[in-house]
């Protein structure tokens, strides 16, 4: 049957390669640093180049379109999800690592309706890796298709994680002591890409059992949670429920045993939600 939301993805991938070009060539010359919410919450021009590039070309093919960007909503646009068909949009998914030239950098653009992601797209755009996942269809990276680990011993697992941007020590502490948890399980490895996106794309690649964190926003994981459970995994709430993408929170793994076996080593906190009212 035709599917309704091709033109869509294909635009998707191919809007996705043309930002990771722009990446790509800002990476030598344009790497002038601004910060948003903190001194370590970093924002580039090439960032905010990036979303308006994907945004003006999705808005010339699909004017009805609805946008959640990081950048828009850093510049005070809402981010509320409707069920019209919107594209979640980040357009650096690892901007500490670009402003380093470390070298894991992903255009990350989710596409919902009815509030259900139906397709994802992240370009892994230093390593030229496209990772696809279309609702029911299955996750591909560069065409091949993705399959989590089999592992169901936490003790035989590589688990990612990231510190985030928030430097609130009683935040910290409590992410410290969910990683000395994990790790003293112990785990083979803990590891961090420095994008959500890409720590994703490697528990979808088999690579890594599981990926958590608090803190990151629904750019970050929109396209990537689709990624991991079209390549067989789960995703679920760091208390065990099930995923809310607007809620800052979220465990991707590659099993059920894993992600609930990683549920009680987290030590939870709540963030303001994405979609919390705006202050004015
Ligand atoms: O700001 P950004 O580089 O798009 O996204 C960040 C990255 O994904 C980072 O790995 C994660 O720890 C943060 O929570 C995100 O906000
Ligand atoms: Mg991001
Ligand atoms: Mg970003």
């Amino acid at each position: 049957m035709a599917d309704v939301w091709q033109s869509s993805m294909d635009h998707a991938v191919a809007v996705a390669r043309k930002a990771g070009e722009m990446v790509r060539g800002a990476l030598k010359d344009d790497r002038t640093v601004m910060t948003k919410s903190s001194a370590v919450d970093l924002v580039t021009q090439t960032d905010q180049k990036v979303e308006q590039l994907i945004i003006q070309s999705v808005k010339e093919k699909f004017p009805t379109h609805r946008f959640i960007g990081e950048e828009s909503v850093a510049a005070g646009e809402s981010c509320n999800l409707t069920d019209d068909p919107t594209w979640i949009i980040d357009p650096i998914d690892g901007t500490t690592n670009f402003v380093h030239a470390f070298p894991f950098v992903a255009v990350s653009i989710g596409f919902s309706v009815n509030k259900q992601v139906e397709f994802g797209v992240v370009y892994s755009c230093l390593e030229d890796k496209m990772f696809t996942a279309r609702r029911g269809r299955g996750a591909f990276c560069n065409g091949e298709p993705l399959q989590v680990s089999e592992q169901t011993d936490i003790h035989q697992a590589i688990v990612a994680t990231e510190f985030g941007s928030s430097r609130d020590p009683t935040a910290v502490d409590h992410i410290f002591r969910s990683l000395r948890n994990i790790l003293c399980l112990p785990v083979h490895g803990v590891r961090g890409a420095g994008t959500a996106a890409i720590n994703m794309c490697l528990v979808a690649s088999g690579c890594a059992e599981a990926y958590y964190e608090i803190g990151i926003h629904v750019w970050d994981v929109a396209a990537g949670s689709l990624i991991v459970s079209e390549a067989g995994g789960v995703l679920l709430d760091v208390d065990g429920g099930d995923v809310d993408l607007m809620s800052r929170r979220i465990v991707a793994a590659n099993n059920r045993t894993i992600a609930e076996r990683i549920v009680k080593e987290i030590e939870s906190f709540t963030l303001q939600r994405d979609d919390a009212p705006l202050q004015s």
